[in-house]
């Protein structure tokens, strides 16, 4: 699916990867805009068993309206969805193939009643879903700061845009303001989910020697935490759980996606024993440990938790 004539403005060449960013930009102010009034739990769960909030399902919606409508987009699904959706055209990594997009519409939505950072990941696959992390044609994120931007991971690299509505109001504007992200080489930040005493021995043991050395900033939003180590330098971890072995990450939709930034970027990803993005795919909703970092932290992380 690739188109020889590069688009000039540090874009994919693919005519299908630009084009999706450009709708998860669109819906982006969108969903901003609608958040205030869906801060309230919808009074369903998820295929994972979570809590849907009524911000999450209009997320859902108007990104899975948009992402549908693109040209060599044949399957979507999303977290808040059981299946993926037909979008018409058979995915596959033939020249005339379609993509599979995976979103996480709104990633960190328990920040939503704490009004903090929040974000949507968009993971786009030649392959039909569940597929690996190697079939990743492109991924990103937006996370909703103080400012919108978006991260986009491609053949070309990963950049930063900031998203905006046009000054009348009509349209929705990309603009490029790092071309090009590649994480600090020295360290600053650590940031683990999960409660500490369902972390097992040898992560604890991990967490107790790093933070010597970095300092603690964790949000509760993967998008902000994952943020965060790509522009300080440091580990973003949602670990295994003694509770919960497999963790809390979605595969597909989450872990993919920000492997394949992170990787783009010069770190490295892990589920504990090798990149997250050799895991094999068994289900749309199946969940990894995930850590994601400078390399050396992550070649630390893996000596540490895989010495059992
Ligand atoms: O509250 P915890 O256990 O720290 O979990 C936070 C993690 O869960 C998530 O909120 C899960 O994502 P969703 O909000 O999309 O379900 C991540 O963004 C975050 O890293
Ligand atoms: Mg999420
Ligand atoms: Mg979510």
């Amino acid at each position: 699916m690739s188109d020889p004539t590069p688009r000039g403005d540090g874009g994919s060449a693919d005519p299908v990867v630009d084009p999706v960013f450009d709708a998860v930009a669109a819906t982006a102010p969108e969903i901003r805009a609608a958040l205030p009034g869906r801060r309230v739990e919808s009074g369903t769960e998820n295929a994972s068993g979570e809590s849907v909030l009524a911000g999450d399902l209009y997320a859902d919606e108007l990104l899975g309206d948009a992402i549908t409508a693109v040209d060599g987009v044949g399957s979507f699904v999303s977290e808040e969805r059981e299946s993926a959706v037909d979008a018409g055209g058979a995915v596959g990594s033939g020249p005339d193939d379609a993509y599979a997009v995976a979103i996480d519409p709104l990633d960190g939505s328990s920040n939503l009643r704490s009004n903090n950072a929040m974000g949507t990941v968009v993971g786009i696959y030649d392959a039909p879903l569940p597929a690996s992390g190697r079939d990743l044609v492109a991924a990103g994120y937006v996370l909703y700061g103080p400012i919108t931007t978006m991260v986009v991971a491609d053949e070309t690299g990963v950049r930063e845009e900031v998203v905006e509505r046009t000054s009348d109001g009509d349209g929705v504007e990309r603009s490029v303001v790092e071309a090009d992200l590649t994480l600090p080489e020295t360290p600053t930040v650590y940031g683990f989910g999960g409660r500490v005493p369902d972390w097992t021995a040898e992560f604890r043991a991990y967490a107790r020697a790093i933070e010597d050395s970095l300092k603690l900033r964790y949000g509760g939003a993967m998008v902000g935490d994952v943020n965060q180590v790509l522009t300080y330098g440091g580990v973003f971890a949602y670990p295994a759980l003694r509770s919960a072995p497999e963790g809390k990450l979605r595969l597909q939709f989450e872990a993919n996606p920000i492997a394949y930034v992170i990787e783009r970027a010069g770190g490295a990803s892990s589920d504990g024993t090798g990149s997250i993005l050799d895991v094999e795919p068994e289900a749309v909703h199946q969940r990894t440990p995930l850590y994601v970092g400078n390399e050396a932290l992550i070649e630390r992380l893996e000596a540490a938790v895989d010495a059992d």
